[in-house]
């Protein structure tokens, strides 16, 4: 027996190492540095949550910013609330993204932009039954089509920019949500399911004029949109939506900031958001070798564990609607 032991002992090394070595040739695409200091970075939804903190972030970098959102008064503020902190002027303008003609002068008069966040986004929380198709509409729209105009409009400039400026991102905002659907987003999952189709596909379509996606998935994050969706939110979506805690604005404009400057293509930013990544890596592109090792070494128990939060989940359903039958043969 010893002897079985001692001759395929070297094999425990081998074989990983060998793995390691063939991943580090065939990663794609290959890493990249996004530098940030003196580079424009045009960021919608940035007068509030997480795109005034990635604003704030990025100003502080040494970048310069540009915001887009469509109320006048709030960007006021941001402008005033960077210029205070970092010292640095941001531009910025009134549009809705919806409306394809407003974004597309916005961004003309914007100058070509080097880094491109397309954080904007719209969420309510509601049983798909109980939500409104002008709802659902709505958050497709905003969501999903506004992303689609915003590329639209700015791809152009940023491919003609990059002579000589070194390498471009385009980052979009996902959620974790955009990862696993969750009781209650019906309409929210989609269009954020959307974003990375869109964000795949994308990305193999610009790599030759060396522009970068960044897909970024965060979990509840303490922002004024998030209080708002609370007053409203299914019960069920909050008891799923904590197995994945809460973050602050400025910690996620963290981990996305890191995540455009890297090239990453898919950005977690917290320990479950991570496990999340893992367990639903699929066929999207990574160009961090050590991250592939790890996605394949633990492609299986990854799944067990999220059929182990997937059991969670449907206990804690069946348990509300199980109350909620007693509570209504009382009444
Ligand atoms: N907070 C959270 O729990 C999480 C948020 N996210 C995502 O992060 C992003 C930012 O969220 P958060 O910071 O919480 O949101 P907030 O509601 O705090 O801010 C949203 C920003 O988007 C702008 N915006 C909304 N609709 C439009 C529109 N039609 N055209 C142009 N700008 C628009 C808003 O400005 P104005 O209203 O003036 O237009 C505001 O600047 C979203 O994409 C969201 O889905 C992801 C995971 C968790
Ligand atoms: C191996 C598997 C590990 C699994 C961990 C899973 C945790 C998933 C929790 C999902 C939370 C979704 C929050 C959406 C927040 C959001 O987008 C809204 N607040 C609207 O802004």
């Amino acid at each position: 027996m010893a002897g079985v032991y001692i001759s395929f002992s070297p094999l425990i090394f081998i074989i990983p190492l060998s793995l390691l070595l063939i991943l580090y040739f065939i990663v794609r695409p290959k890493p990249v540095r996004v530098p940030i200091k003196n580079r424009h970075v045009f960021i919608t939804g940035g007068s509030s949550g997480i795109g005034l903190a990635l604003a704030h972030l990025c100003a502080d970098h040494g970048a310069d910013v540009t915001l887009l959102a469509r109320n006048v008064a709030k960007l006021e503020e941001a402008k005033q609330s960077i210029k205070l902190a970092t010292g640095r002027d941001v531009s910025v303008f009134s549009a809705d993204v919806r409306e394809y003609d407003a974004v597309k002068r916005v961004v003309e008069e914007a100058g070509p932009i080097d880094v491109l966040v397309c954080n904007h986004g719209v969420f309510v929380a509601q049983e798909m039954e109980e939500e409104e198709l002008d709802e659902i509409r709505f958050m497709i729209d905003v969501n999903l089509m506004g992303t689609f105009h915003l590329i639209k409009a700015a791809l152009p400039g940023m491919k003609k920019n990059r002579a000589g400026r070194g390498p471009g991102s385009i980052a979009i905002m996902s959620s974790q949500a955009g990862q696993v659907g969750i009781y209650g987003y019906t309409a929210y999952s989609a269009s954020k399911f959307g974003l990375r189709g869109l964000a795949e596909s994308l990305q193999q379509e610009i790599i030759a004029d060396d522009i970068h996606v960044s897909l970024i998935f965060p979990p509840d994050t303490e922002t004024p949109g998030l209080l708002e969706e609370t007053k409203r939110r299914p019960q069920l979506t909050s008891i799923i939506a904590a197995s994945s805690g809460a973050m602050k604005p400025d910690e996620v404009a963290k981990k996305s900031l890191k995540g455009i400057q890297s090239g990453t293509f898919i950005v977690p930013c917290n320990f479950e958001g991570f496990l999340l990544s893992v367990a639903t890596a699929g066929l999207s592109p990574q160009r961090s070798y050590l991250m592939a090792f790890v996605e394949v070494m633990t492609a299986g128990i990854m799944r067990l564990a999220g059929l182990f939060f997937q059991w969670n989940w449907y206990g804690s359903i069946q348990k509300w609607h199980a109350t909620k039958r007693t509570s209504s043969l009382a009444s």
